[in-house]
């Protein structure tokens, strides 16, 4: 007998694109304004395992104390409040988490030996690159309560989805609908691709399958 497809499994096929549409019709926040991929060409989906950094004055602050915490299939969300003078992500810790499985990193932050994480094929994303560790300068602070991100109130397990275009986040009690609004959205723009291919206008094309509407948010019934 198999078993269900996890939530995850079930979001593989969807791009962030199709997600945010998604959200944006149903009143939802979720986009994650400023954090770009690492490297194109890679994606990931899966519940979040949130981890918060705060600054120190002191020594004795470190990076990645939470890292062996983190189950595997997890996408670790890091919060460092958009930091960009120093890091919260470096190569050992893209080697370990790819040893572990994890589905991968979004860092509200820096992150820095981006050509191990090429080498290993670990996805990143994150609001910049820089080589200054944070070492000394930033600890952990919390891991799995609920991060603030864009304005984006993230809790754990809730659902990412991460492509070349960006990151977008899913309360886990909503994927369902989400994803499947997503799928929709998905189909309908192959329509409008495949009308303009038979020979129509991109306006006409548009015009039949309501692509200016397919976001807009519907008034709840
Ligand atoms: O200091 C950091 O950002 C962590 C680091 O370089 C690594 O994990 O290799
Ligand atoms: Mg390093």
């Amino acid at each position: 007998m198999t078993s269900a497809p996890s939530l995850s499994d079930r979001g593989a096929d969807l791009s962030t694109a199709s997600v945010s549409d998604a959200l944006d019709s149903l009143g939802l926040p979720g986009s994650l304004h400023g954090i770009g991929a690492l490297h194109q060409g890679r994606r990931t989906v899966g519940p979040v395992f949130t981890v918060t950094y705060e600054p120190v004055d002191e020594t004795g602050g470190t990076v990645g104390d939470f890292l062996d915490d983190v189950p595997a299939g997890a996408v670790i969300l890091i919060d460092n409040a958009g930091r960009t003078d120093c890091t919260v992500w470096g190569g050992i810790m893209s080697e370990t988490a790819h040893e572990r499985g994890i589905a991968g990193t979004v860092i509200h932050g820096t992150c820095r030996d981006v050509a191990v994480a090429n080498t290993t094929g670990y996805p990143v994303w994150s609001v910049s690159r820089f080589m200054r560790t944070g070492k000394d300068r930033v600890r952990v602070a919390a891991v799995q309560t609920a991060v603030t991100i864009d304005g984006v109130v993230i809790h754990p397990g809730d659902i990412l989805v991460a492509d070349d275009d960006g990151a977008v986040v899913v309360p886990a009690a909503r994927w369902d609908e989400v994803a499947d609004l997503a799928r929709h959205i998905d189909r309908v723009e192959e329509a409008i691709v495949q009308v303009v291919r038979d020979g129509a206008t991109l306006a006409e094309a548009r015009a039949r399958h309501g692509y200016h509407a397919l976001q807009t948010r519907k008034d709840p019934s």
